[in-house]
């Protein structure tokens, strides 16, 4: 039998259901199910994942097997994994809840830290005492867990004190020591068995970068964030289709004749002030980079500093990425009950620790994710997801047809490197511009788009391949 460690086996019918649901979303996994059905590309490979335990991530991992894959799977978020899903991928599509016959994963919604340490450490060590020969990663830690893993090693000490006293960053040492007083060099021969790392998001992206550039990377990697149809529909179509659906959820507001401010005019801005114009809101938008800024005005929208238009918005969305975008001074001179909200990067895109410190403020928790904070003026301003990502907090993410692009990058990215691993150096690589533009070809198919064909003399002339690829790399869709 299978190990896991999951919150509730007995929610595999509902999670089947909804996977089931989902894979009719999600037309680029099935179809390269349908394209490599009894080639196994992936036959031998032993992928270990660390990416938030969904519907739609269940569906990857389904792919994955079906290719040929052993899997072993965690979350890359305490709180991200949906419970259904979990139970469903360890029993499976063939096994039952006596006689599970799915994948070895590790996750529950509500993890403690030590706990999400721990089921890391699972996802990455094999019963059988071998550790993978592929990571698919989401932010990173699969990958950290690994290399500091082995740099203890080559220190020859189990790891002290360190330099980080994060309680996070100590709870990876705990992990650490323990494996290395209990396994000695494991970490090393893990490593050595890789054949490389495929990374899901700018974060994990980032630290990949770092690591090449100290020549610290101990296998190939490849940046599945920068394919265009991962990250451009990601944070265009994504944030459109749930920027909406959680204020829905949240307040049930109208947004048609409100006044919405959107912070920002990158891809996730433009999702953002498409999703609530679309509900007839009067969008204005603020930005720092003159470029965005003018594509919004020649996009119909006002263009203002926040300061000159919180007198009149009704609800204003952060989508920065940045720092300290709405402070609790802005906060303070809002209208009564107005909404805000942040999908951009990380939760300090609003300054929450300001407004809890804010002298004689009151909270007042509305329901989950939606709490009212009160001023001593008696205005008050309704907080979603407490500053956090709210398409997330409010909603449920990423529909699974989102989903379905940014996987189909993760599926070629891990067949490209599995097959092909002795091409690649310990650097981090993009996927050919001709593979991004399959995933697309396939997703455009689903919708039931047609594709018009260069001919040869067209071709020509603008000097492509008729198969592609049709733009230069810097291209910018
Ligand atoms: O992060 C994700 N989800 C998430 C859900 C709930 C949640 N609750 C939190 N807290 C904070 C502390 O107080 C309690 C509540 S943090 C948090 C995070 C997440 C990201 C990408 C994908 C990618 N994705 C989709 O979008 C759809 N399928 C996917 O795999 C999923 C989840």
């Amino acid at each position: 039998g299978i190990d896991f460690a999951v919150a509730d086996l007995s929610l595999h019918e509902f999670g089947r259901k909804e996977i089931r649901l989902a894979e009719h979303e999600m037309p680029g996994l099935m179809a390269f199910r349908r394209e490599y059905s009894g080639v196994y590309p992936l036959k031998g490979a032993r992928i270990s994942g660390s990416l938030h335990m969904t519907i739609q991530t269940a569906v990857l991992i389904e792919t994955l097997v079906d290719l040929g894959a052993e899997v072993r799977w965690a979350s890359c978020n305490i709180f991200s994994t949906q419970d259904h899903a979990a139970a469903a991928v360890v029993v499976g599509p063939h096994g039952t809840e006596e006689e599970p016959k799915g994948v070895a994963c590790f996750a529950w919604k509500g993890e403690t830290l030590p706990e999400y340490w721990w089921t890391a450490e699972q996802m990455l060590t094999w019963p059988d005492g071998k550790g993978p020969n592929m990571i698919l990663d989401d932010g990173g830690d699969a990958t950290l867990l690994v290399h500091k893993g082995v740099q203890y090693e080559a220190a020859g000490v189990v790891p002290a004190a360190t330099e980080d006293d994060s309680e996070e960053y100590t709870i990876v040492l705990d992990t650490l020591r323990a494996s290395l007083e209990k396994d000695g060099k494991k970490w090393t021969n893990i490593a050595e068995g890789i054949r490389g790392v495929t990374e899901e998001t700018t974060t994990g992206v980032m630290r990949l970068y770092q690591l090449a550039a100290a020549g610290e990377l101990l296998f190939p990697a490849i940046n599945v964030n920068d394919a265009v149809t991962k990250s451009k529909f990601d944070n265009r179509y994504g944030i459109r289709h749930s920027l909406i659906d959680g204020i829905n959820r949240g307040t049930d507001v109208l947004m048609g004749g409100k006044v919405a401010v959107v912070c920002g005019y990158g891809d996730v801005g433009k999702g953002s002030a498409e999703s609530l114009r679309g509900q007839g809101a009067r969008v204005i938008v603020t930005e720092i980079d003159p470029i965005c800024a003018l594509q919004a005005a020649m996009d119909g929208y006002q263009v203002a500093k926040l300061e000159s238009v919180l007198p009149i918005a009704d609800i204003i969305i952060t989508t920065t990425g940045n720092k300290d975008v709405v402070t609790v001074e802005h906060m303070s001179q809002m209208k009564h009950q107005a909404i805000l909200g942040n999908v951009g990067h990380f939760d300090n895109e609003l300054d929450m620790a300001g407004l809890q410190r804010y002298p004689g403020i009151r909270k007042n928790n509305i329901k989950p994710q939606v709490d009212e904070w009160i001023f001593p003026s008696g205005r008050t301003i309704i907080v979603l997801s407490e500053g956090r990502l709210m398409n997330l907090g409010n909603a449920t993410g990423h529909p699974s047809f989102v989903m379905s692009n940014s996987f189909s990058n993760q599926v070629i990215a891990q067949v490209e490197l599995f097959t092909k691993y002795k091409e690649y150096d310990n650097e981090v690589y993009r996927l050919p511009k001709v593979l991004d533009e399959k995933v697309a070809r396939i997703h455009l198919e689903a919708l039931g788009g047609e594709l018009t064909k260069l001919t040869k003399e067209q071709a020509e002339y603008i000097d492509v391949d008729v198969e592609g690829p049709f733009k230069p790399e810097h291209y910018r869709y």
